[in-house]
């Protein structure tokens, strides 16, 4: 991609991250935190173990309220922030440790990430049959796109618990995917997996990104992932930013190579 396909992938600001402060205790796990995501890009963010990654995407979708700061989403100032306020605004998110229905199929799995969008209650879908109807047929439609796209047919009636780990992955990338989410937080998507299911999982990311134009803000461990993959980085480190810039500025920082190589300064 050149420089000015990347340009014209990116739009303005759809979140701003604005002196964020989130402790525990004792433990200050995000210090005065700003930073932003752009419409369009895939935004990654970094640190060592600790440094408070986890912390500040459940700070993005509400699941933790900081002590300070706001964050701005589409222009709006949320303050709190609350999961369902996230979820019912545009923001969908996987997780660390996969949270599908494990006794489900893939494709009931899928479709719980359309309740959001589902305007017929139960009341209207038991009594006004053909509108309940036209709206499942519709959602359902939806969600078959997304089983293509990730290229998941073959398993689509398979309970996911019976899935090896890195489909696994991928149903939970489809149950977020079928919000049609404006920003998709992914939470180390790649963990866990081997070569071949990260090069799968970055190429979905990847064609999520350009096919949807849908914004992606992910936590990664593996380096080559988040370089290869991400039009700008934040680094944390122990709650503080370190740095925030393109790949190259990231990876060629003092402050970056110093607390990677957990280098101490006076
Ligand atoms: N619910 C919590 N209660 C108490 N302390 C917490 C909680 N969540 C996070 N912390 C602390 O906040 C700090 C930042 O943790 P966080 O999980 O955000 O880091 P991380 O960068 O995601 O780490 P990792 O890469 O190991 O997942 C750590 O010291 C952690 O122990």
């Amino acid at each position: 991609m050149t420089v000015t396909d990347q340009q014209s992938r990116i739009g303005e600001q759809i979140l701003h991250a604005e002196n964020i402060t989130l402790g525990f205790g004792g433990v200050k796990a995000l210090n005065d935190i700003s930073f932003d995501i752009r419409k369009g890009e895939i935004r990654s963010i970094i640190g060592p173990n600790g440094a408070g990654k986890s912390s500040m995407l459940n700070v993005i979708n509400g699941f933790y309220q900081p002590q300070e700061g706001t964050i701005h989403f589409k222009g709006v100032p949320y303050r709190p922030m609350r999961p369902y306020l996230a979820a019912s605004n545009g923001i969908a998110r996987t997780f660390q440790n996969i949270a599908l229905f494990r006794g489900m199929s893939t494709l009931d799995n899928i479709m719980t990430g359309r309740v959001l969008k589902m305007k017929a209650s139960l009341i209207e879908q038991a009594f006004y049959v053909l509108r309940g109807k036209k709206e499942e047929l519709e959602h359902r439609e939806h969600v078959e796109k997304v089983i293509d796209f990730l290229e998941i047919q073959a398993i689509r009636r398979t309970p996911v618990g019976r899935l090896p780990y890195g489909l696994q992955k991928r149903v939970e990338l489809g149950r977020a995917l079928a919000a049609e989410p404006d920003l998709l937080l992914l939470d180390e998507p790649m963990a866990g997996m081997n070569l071949e299911e990260k090069e799968d999982m970055s190429r979905f990311i990847v064609d999520v990104n350009e096919q949807f134009g849908t914004t992606i803000a992910l936590i990664e461990h593996d380096m080559s992932v988040v370089m290869d993959l991400s039009d700008r980085v934040v680094v944390l480190d122990y709650g503080r930013k370190l740095a925030d810039g393109t790949p190259d500025e990231v990876r060629g920082d003092q402050a970056v190579i110093d607390a990677y190589l957990g280098v101490t300064h006076e």
